[in-house]
């Protein structure tokens, strides 16, 4: 049997009593650990669950299904990702390779982003399609994801942003060369998601005279949900890019222009700077 067992967002115990009878029966458990991170090292990991555990970097999942499918017609293999299997878009891949194998398979659910996000009053039903934003380099800076936002404005939906997570980038002078060397994970942060946006409002704005979302817009920043060290902050999108929420993983919300009086109510404890009442968002 091939398991899919997601971990939640919190530590190590957050992974069900279900998902750990699993985890100690396989003959082979591999940990994904690039599209999300845990607030526990491998060590706690391995040393709680009582067994080693292989990592599964991009490489692997992305191009590596066979090699971690393999024997799991035979004895039980599980693939353990942090938050709900489905909350990223990568695992869904993996489920249709069993079912091509027929292998037969089973999905642990867990917490994910996509609804603990919900901690900090704003209500799941008016969330509209969620974006990520990616690190921008010198020469590459997509911005689409800004065209969804506004969508999400103007149908008074809210916006859950998800921050880009860089690991196992080849260092620049190693790019030519056979053996790679790695940069330092980089994980995005509020503030720095906060950056780029305003400069997207400020071309734009420039442009088309875009009113949609400036930089008196209401954000919500988001850090660590689930984790005993999580911070909620709310404030303008210019506050947003000098707050400092501490360490991984951050996540930013740009809420709807409208929103219900408990999710104003619910937001209020969080903003410092702002008396929402009286605030156009
Ligand atoms: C590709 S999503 C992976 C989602 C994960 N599988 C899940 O179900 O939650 C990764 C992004 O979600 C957000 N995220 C995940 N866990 C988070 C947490 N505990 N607190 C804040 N943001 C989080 C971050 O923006 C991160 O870069």
């Amino acid at each position: 049997m091939f398991y899919l067992i997601g971990l939640g967002l919190g530590d190590l115990k957050d992974i069900t009593v279900k998902g750990l009878e699993i985890v100690k029966q396989c003959s082979r458990v591999y940990l994904e650990m690039y599209t999300s991170i845990l607030g526990c090292s491998l060590e706690d990991m391995q040393e709680f669950y009582g067994r080693p555990l292989l990592l599964a970097d991009r490489d692997l999942v992305e191009q590596g299904a066979d090699e971690i499918l393999a024997g799991a017609g035979e004895s039980d293999v599980a693939l353990l990702v942090v938050g709900d299997p489905f909350g990223a878009t990568t695992h869904t891949d993996f489920i249709l390779r069993a079912k091509e194998k027929n292998i037969p398979y089973k999905v642990i659910h867990n917490a994910s982003i996509m609804n603990a996000v919900g901690c900090c009053g704003l209500q799941l039903y008016k969330f509209g399609e969620t974006v990520s934003i990616p690190y921008w380099d010198e020469t590459w800076k997509p911005d689409s994801f800004y065209d969804k936002i506004k969508l999400n404005r103007l149908h008074n939906m809210h916006t859950l942003c998800l921050l880009d997570i860089k690991v196992k980038e080849p260092t620049p002078e190693s790019l030519m060369r056979k053996r790679k060397e790695y940069m330092p994970p980089r994980f995005m942060t509020v503030a720095e998601a906060a950056h780029q946006l305003l400069s997207i409002v400020e071309k734009k704005d420039s442009l088309e005279k875009n009113t949609v979302l400036n930089e008196q817009s209401l954000c919500v920043g988001l850090a660590r949900v689930g984790q005993e060290s999580q911070q909620i902050a709310v404030g303008t999108l210019l506050e947003m890019r000098s707050t400092d929420l501490g360490g991984p993983l951050h996540s930013l919300i740009i809420p709807a222009k409208e929103m219900h009086p408990l999710e104003v109510e619910f937001l209020q404890q969080y903003a410092a700077s702002i008396k929402l009442d009286d605030y156009n968002h």
